[in-house]
């Protein structure tokens, strides 16, 4: 019988500062909530719970010119890469539970600290890649990559509390799928990069399993990072989101990329971030949004849609 020998880290990041919406941070406990350690477990996974980081206890901040919760971000992240560390040096698969998205600066810091270079997979209807001097919101939650790649660190100004953080990846190593709503300037850093890109276009175009066996062809065999924003998927699926953009991914489209990516045998950590129930409009869709991102965290791990395995013995006992 084959059984799952993937061992789990579940990390909690409840932390919203990244952004301008309230509620993001309740994502982790919700995601439990919902079941996500017992499906691990039967599915066979061991699954070890470091619970919820405590990461929003700064307190308020002015605006830095115009970037929102600057020394809050960078105090979190610091935080979290070196949780995530911990876990990969556990010998776990990282699963980090948000929160907003700036929480990939520390999530994919930690994970290469731990385990060296990484390729990241990043599935999302944005791009997240706005420096602290293109961005036009100020918030964090969409500038996560700028501080995360080599070509792009003469970019990146001195901030406070982020003189931690030291580029990990290379552009090279890195592909986007569902992209939807990029920034004029996020598009030319794309460009700039020569960034590899599935927009929704390619998905549509190529169908989600040629976007899938491009991407794996494309990527070297470094050990994976997946940061999957809950709003890459359609939000007629996951409207418990904070920017939501239709023309999203389907749930089988969702699902089939962690799938994809679980039989690679690569996927050493995984992001599930931007879950905001406070942006569902009812019971309903917050459930919704909630148990697709459970199901495309068991995807991750080893869950396949035709049936799995589950060791024990069916036979009759002896007569
Ligand atoms: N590009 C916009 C929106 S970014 C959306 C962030 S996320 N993490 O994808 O929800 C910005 O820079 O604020
Ligand atoms: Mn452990
Ligand atoms: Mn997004
Ligand atoms: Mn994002």
């Amino acid at each position: 019988l084959v059984s799952n020998s993937r061992s789990v880290g579940i990390i909690g990041a409840p932390f919203s500062k990244g952004q301008s919406r309230g509620g993001v941070e309740r994502g982790p406990d919700l995601i439990r909530a919902a079941g996500l350690v017992q499906r691990l477990q039967e599915q066979g996974c061991a699954v070890k719970d470091y619970g919820n980081l405590s990461l929003e206890d700064a307190a308020a901040e002015e605006p830095l010119g115009e970037l929102k919760s600057v020394r809050a971000v960078g105090s979190a992240n610091r935080r979290l890469s070196d949780a995530v560390q911990a876990a990969k040096k556990d010998g776990h698969t990282s699963v980090m539970l948000g929160g907003d998205h700036s929480l990939a600066i520390g999530s994919i810091h930690g994970h290469t600290t731990a385990v060296g270079p990484l390729s990241v997979v990043w599935v999302d209807a944005h791009a997240d890649i706005n420096t602290p001097l293109t961005t036009y919101t100020g918030n964090f939650h969409g500038q996560p990559m700028s501080f995360l790649l080599h070509e792009l660190r003469s970019y990146i100004p001195p901030l406070p509390n982020f003189s931690w953080v030291k580029p990990c990846v290379s552009a090279r190593d890195l592909v986007y799928i569902g992209l939807r709503d990029v920034d004029p300037a996020e598009h030319h850093i794309l460009k700039l990069l020569g960034v590899k890109a599935f927009s929704m276009s390619e998905v549509d175009q190529l169908g989600v399993a040629r976007v899938m066996e491009e991407t794996c062809d494309y990527l070297l065999k470094k050990p994976i990072h997946l940061s999957y924003d809950i709003d890459a998927i359609d939000p007629s699926v996951t409207p418990a989101t904070g920017t939501p953009v239709t023309g999203g991914l389907t749930y089988r489209e969702g699902v089939y990329i962690s799938e994809y990516l679980c039989q690679t045998g690569l996927l050493s950590g995984v992001d599930l971030v931007e879950v905001n129930p406070l942006r569902g409009q009812t019971e309903e869709a917050v459930q919704s949004t909630v148990n697709t991102a459970v199901s495309v965290l068991v995807s991750c791990l080893g869950r396949v849609r035709e049936g799995n395995p589950v060791p024990a013995d069916y036979r009759l006992p002896e007569p």
